[in-house]
């Protein structure tokens, strides 16, 4: 069923938060984009337009504005980490209702303690997203996935808010699960998108290049991250993570190396970094994420305290 009065927020309508905006926006729902001047200027004038083979090509109209004015039930969270400071700044915690759910969507585990400090236990819903969407251009958005999977949780959140919001996501297209653990959930992206992320990222070819070039690293890699995820938390499977890179499109990209391609800062310190450090915590050896990590980036490598154990 619609929830045909949720007013939804979404910070950051990239290749996820316009997506979704769009789809949400096209049941009917009240949606406003929270971006910098041009970008909102662009959403006001001519929505957001949406190119999928999935959905088809659609364009949604939305509000937009450079700040959170009035209360939202819903706020999604999709900018890169390396966004998320300054972006936090156009969702002042006192416009939030007491019950709004703060919904962050970015890869990466160590966002929910940011945002928790920030707008309180009570409202955050850690989520991850399963999809390969791209904002081409301001409000121009490029969906490749046959699919866009959320998984939402929210231990300390009110269920039936976190319900709402996965009925409303359902009734726009999208497949929704909502579990228990946080921590299972983000770590369980995390394994499948670590080795992808830093592999493709590193050689510069997309996953079909990795997984038979770079295969013995591959898997070295699957295995290393699964042995934190597991220490983490999350179920992790070396056999199946590698069964699902097999099964993907040989021309599939990471939004990592997307980034790289286009010169755009990395998420690099919020994936290969919380994976290092996640390894440290838990003195999981992880040689070849952190030989990649750091030919990556060495920068945030050495500025990195010492005694490690990786
Ligand atoms: N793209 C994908 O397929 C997937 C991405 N993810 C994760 O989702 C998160 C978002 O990624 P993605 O959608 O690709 O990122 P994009 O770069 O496509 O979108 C980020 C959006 O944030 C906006 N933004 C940047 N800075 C600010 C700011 N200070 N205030 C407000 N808005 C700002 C950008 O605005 P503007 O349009 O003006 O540039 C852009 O619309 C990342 O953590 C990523 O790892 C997860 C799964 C898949
Ligand atoms: C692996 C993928 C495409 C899955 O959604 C992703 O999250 C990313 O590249 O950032």
């Amino acid at each position: 069923m619609a929830n045909d009065d949720l007013r939804v927020a979404v910070l950051g309508p990239g290749g996820v938060g316009g997506l979704l905006a769009a789809l949400l926006a096209r049941t009917g729902l009240r949606v406003t984009c929270l971006a910098g001047d041009g970008t909102a200027r662009a959403l006001r004038e001519n929505g957001i337009r949406v190119r999928s083979g999935h959905y088809g090509p659609f364009t949604a109209r939305v509000e937009a504005d450079t700040e959170l004015r009035e209360p939202a039930d819903i706020v999604i969270v999709a900018v890169k980490h390396t966004a998320l400071d300054a972006a936090l700044e156009r969702v002042p915690a006192k416009k939030l209702d007491e019950d709004a759910l703060v919904v962050p969507l970015l890869n990466g585990v160590e966002h929910p303690a940011v945002l928790r400090e920030r707008y309180g236990v009570g409202r955050l819903a850690p989520a991850v997203i399963r999809v390969e969407s791209t904002r081409v251009a301001p409000g121009v958005i490029e969906h490749d996935s046959p699919f866009v999977e959320v998984d939402l949780t929210g231990e300390t959140v009110a269920r039936d808010r976190l319900d709402r919001l996965a009925g409303a996501l359902e009734w726009a297209g999208v497949r929704v699960r909502v579990l228990d653990g946080e921590a299972a959930a983000l770590w369980a992206k995390m394994a499948f998108l670590a080795p992808f992320a830093l592999l493709t990222t590193r050689y510069g070819v997309p996953l079909g290049g990795v997984r038979t070039r770079y295969r013995e690293e591959l898997v070295a890699l699957v295995e290393e991250t699964a042995a934190v995820a597991r220490a983490s938390g999350a179920a992790a499977d070396p056999t199946a993570a590698l069964a699902r890179y097999d099964a993907l499109p040989a021309e599939m990209k990471s939004s990592m190396q997307r980034d790289a391609e286009a010169d755009r800062p990395l998420e690099l310190d919020a994936i290969g970094g919380a994976l290092l450090r996640a390894a440290e915590r838990h003195e999981v050896a992880v040689p070849v994420a952190t030989r990649l990590v750091r030919e990556l980036g060495w920068s945030f490598l050495d500025s990195w305290g010492p005694g490690r154990t990786v």
